[in-house]
Formats: structure tokens, C-alpha cells, sequence
């Protein structure tokens, strides 16, 4: 290869790269080499220096970083719609937890992952941080869809499908993580349920193992008030203040949902570097309540943004989800500058990334970067005119207005063409679950 032989140029009418001064370039070209961004230039330098066989001008689009989910459930897509307009105890005790009793396997994972997969490829997510049963099923389906993901292992004091109860789900994780240690698109970390079903044995061999192996820890946190309550009525204790009692509060745990906070307990995840992740639409759908963002950010708090599992959102659109969080946030803190269309952006990538440990590979588009990126057509009847692209993005756009799909410069989706998957395939089989899992309800 020459000196500026490229495997890829992408040149887009604007790139929003997310980088810590927020540029957005106008008619400038991203260059990939080896799968990281070598160059990014104006398009008319780029056309004189570089050289590659695989040109791709997008005109009217923007480019941005591969958006993070920072929180899902992949393989919960085929439980989407199962049971609604429930409370999150009742959707989980009364449908959620018997339903995967009887059908969650490696295949129903494997089969789950990939139609996640497809979804989230098509509305412009690039990484995606999983918290589910049988993780390597999961793991083989995320590697031939060509994502990323943070695979978060389960662990709960109960028995399951997937395990007989803690020391079973301590094994499995650790192997995993031996197992994926040497793949940089899979990374490996421990997903104890939520305080209501760990107790603080399991939860400190949690902190152990994850210290000595370096790896993230994600739990589901302070989600309703009467998950505090509960503990409260229990153990005298706050769930927080028991994870703080216990050293699991640190850079190392993503603290999902964290709905109920009260002012010291803002104090205490910022001094801890804990990071948090916000799951807006699941929590009103589940009539939750939801983090309250801005004073999490006022306190200097990491917030990353999810979308939880399709069987409480319902779908796993990041586009939707950084709408949700940013008209969320002037709602109720009654600001219309609060969560601007930027701040959002850079909630569902570079806080993601970083929140997973993974912001030197990923998370804003910078030279020596992997080449995870997505392009959005925004010459649309509805994105145009165009003042500024991300406005247009995250107040305007739709995710089936992201065309393209790279990660570590390898094409996923060529003009919403999957490269990678069998849509077809796909589909059918999630039929058939429907088929078996509404056929066993009557
Ligand atoms: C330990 S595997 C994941 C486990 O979590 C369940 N789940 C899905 N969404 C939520 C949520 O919002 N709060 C609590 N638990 C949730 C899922 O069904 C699996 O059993
Ligand atoms: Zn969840």
C-alpha cells in the first residue's frame, strides 16, 4: 500500500465528529485505513492526497460516530410486545420472568440477538451493551452481524435457564471473559441483576473478580420508588447507599435507570465517578419515572443513554430514544436549553463509549479511531431546509433516514442494504417464536 492508499473515503456533506471542541465539518472526507480513521480533510484536498478503489460521496448526509445503546437486552426483541401498559414489577414477575423461564435458550438468544441486531444496524447504532442469559449465544450473533458489544453476564440469587444460582453465573461470566479476551469487538463485564436480587455475597465477589480482571460492571439501580421502598421496609437501607456500603459504586459500575435520587446521592455517584445510564423511553412506558439528567450533568455524572429491551421500550431506535431524552429534559426541568441537540448526540455515543471504558477506540470520529460511523440522508421532505444537521438529526430525523453503516470501516449497510445479515432468515424466525411462545399462552 502507498503512503496514502486508504481501504475507504467517505465524503459527506457534513461530519459531526463529537470530538471535545464539537466540529462539525462541512463537504470534508473521512478516511479509514486498517479500519481506523487515518485523515479527515476537506473533500477537495482529500480527492488530491488520498487514493482508494472505494469512494463513497453522500452529498446530502450526515456523517456521525456509530450511535452507543448504552443498555439493552438484544434478545428481548422477541418478547416485543408481549405484555404492555404494565407496571415494571407486574411486566416482570407476572409475564417477562415466566415467559423466559419457559422458552430463553441458546437459540432463542442467538435467534433474539440477530433480529436486535438487524434493528439496530438500521436506525444507526454501531456498539451496543447487552445484559442477558446465555451471553456467548449473544456474542456469536453480534460478531456475525458485525457490531460491537459489552456483554453484560447475569447474575441473580435465583435459578434460571441459563444457571442454578450465583457460583453457576460467576463461572459462566469468567469463562466468557477468557474466552473473548483477546476479540476488541466483544468485551466481557458482570451484569448482577439489581439489588432486589443479588444479595451482598454474590455482589462482593462481583467487586473482586471485576477489580482483579478489570472489567465493567452493570446493574439496574433505583428504577421505580418502590424498589426503594421495598428495600427500605427491608433492610432500613437505601439500595444505593447498600452498593456504596459494599465499595460497588466507582468509574467501573454503569448504574441503569436511577429514577429516585435525592440531592446527596447525586453527590455520591458524582464523587464516585459512577457512570449512569438514562433509558427514558422504557421508564415512561413502564411509568417508572426517569433520571433527572440535567442535575446529574450539572454534577459532572458520565450519562450515557439506552433503550433497555424492546419488551419494555418497544423498539430499539437511538434516534427516537435522543428525541425522547432531550424534549424529556425541558419537560421537566421546564428549560428549553436544557439537553441541546449536541449534548444529546454526544449522550448516545462518546458517553456511552466512555462509560464502557471504550472511548480511546470509539465514540466520536478523530484520527486513530475505529472507523464506526453512520451517514442519515437529510435531503428529505422532512429534514429540509438544513441549517444545522444535528438539530435536523435529533429533532427532525427518522431512523430510517440513516442509510450507511461502518464499523472499524467495514461496510454493514450500503444505501439500508444489510451486508451482513439475511433479513429474510431473520424474519421467519422470529415468526416462528411468535408462533411457539403465543401458542404455549393458550
Ligand atoms: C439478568 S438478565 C436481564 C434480566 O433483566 C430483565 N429486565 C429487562 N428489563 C428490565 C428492567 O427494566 N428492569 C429490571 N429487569 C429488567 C430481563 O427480563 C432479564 O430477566
Ligand atoms: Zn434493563
Amino acid at each position: 500500500m502507498s503512503d496514502h492508499q486508504a481501504d475507504l473515503i467517505v465524503h459527506a456533506r457534513w461530519i459531526a465528529t463529537v470530538s471535545a471542541d464539537n466540529t462539525v465539518l462541512e463537504n470534508h472526507a473521512l478516511v479509514v485505513r486498517d479500519g481506523r480513521i487515518a485523515d479527515l480533510l476537506p473533500s477537495a484536498l482529500a480527492d488530491e492526497k488520498w487514493h482508494s478503489d472505494e469512494i463513497v460521496r453522500l452529498d446530502d448526509h450526515l456523517l456521525t460516530p456509530g450511535l452507543v445503546n448504552a443498555h439493552t437486552h438484544a434478545a428481548m426483541n422477541l418478547l416485543r410486545g408481549i405484555a404492555d401498559d404494565l407496571p415494571l414489577m407486574t411486566w416482570l414477575e407476572k409475564h417477562i420472568w415466566p415467559a423466559e423461564g419457559q422458552f430463553v435458550s441458546e437459540q432463542f438468544v442467538y435467534d433474539g440477538t440477530k433480529l436486535a441486531a438487524a434493528e439496530m444496524i438500521r436506525s444507526g447504532t454501531t456498539t451496543f451493551a447487552d445484559m442477558y442469559f446465555f451471553p456467548a449465544s449473544a456474542a456469536k450473533a453480534t460478531v456475525e452481524a458485525g457490531l460491537r458489544a459489552s456483554l453484560f453476564c447475569p447474575l441473580l440469587d435465583f435459578p434460571t435457564p441459563m444457571g442454578a444460582g450465583p457460583e453457576d453465573y460467576l463461572r459462566l461470566a469468567t469463562d466468557a471473559m477468557d474466552e473473548w479476551r483477546h476479540d476488541p469487538r466483544i468485551q466481557i463485564g458482570f451484569g448482577p441483576h439489581a439489588p432486589y436480587t443479588v444479595s451482598d455475597a454474590p455482589l462482593q465477589k462481583v467487586l473482586t473478580l471485576a477489580e482483579e480482571l478489570d472489567v465493567p460492571v452493570m446493574m439496574h439501580v433505583h428504577e421505580t420508588a418502590g424498589e426503594i421502598q421495598m428495600a427500605v421496609g427491608n433492610t432500613g437501607e437505601r439500595p444505593l447507599t447498600r452498593l456504596q456500603g459494599l465499595g460497588l459504586l466507582s468509574p467501573r459500575l454503569l448504574a441503569v435507570h436511577m429514577t429516585q435520587l435525592t440531592d446527596e446521592e447525586i453527590t455520591l455517584v458524582a464523587e464516585t465517578g459512577t457512570h449512569v445510564v438514562h433509558c427514558p423511553e422504557s421508564n415512561l412506558k413502564l411509568a417508572s419515572g426517569f433520571a433527572p439528567v440535567e442535575k446529574l450533568r450539572q454534577a459532572g455524572i458520565n450519562v450515557a443513554l439506552g433503550t433497555d429491551g424492546a419488551a419494555s421500550n418497544n423498539d430499539l431506535d437511538m434516534i427516537g430514544e435522543a428525541r425522547t431524552a432531550a424534549f424529556l429534559a425541558k419537560g421537566v426541568s421546564l428549560e428549553a436549553d436544557a439537553l441541546p441537540a449536541a449534548d444529546v448526540l454526544k449522550m448516545a455515543t462518546l458517553n456511552g463509549a466512555k462509560a464502557l471504558g471504550r472511548d480511546e477506540d470509539i465514540g466520536s470520529l478523530e484520527i486513530g479511531k475505529q472507523a464506526d460511523m453512520v451517514a442519515i440522508d437529510l435531503n428529505r421532505l422532512e429534514t429540509q431546509p438544513v441549517y444545522d444537521p444535528v438539530a435536523q438529526l435529533v429533532y427532525a430525523a427518522t431512523r430510517d433516514q440513516v442509510t450507511h453503516s461502518w464499523v472499524g470501516g467495514r461496510c454493514l449497510m450500503n444505501h439500508r442494504q444489510l451486508t451482513t445479515l439475511n433479513e429474510a432468515l431473520i424474519l421467519k424466525n422470529a415468526q416462528q417464536w411468535q408462533q411457539t411462545i403465543a401458542g404455549a399462552e393458550k
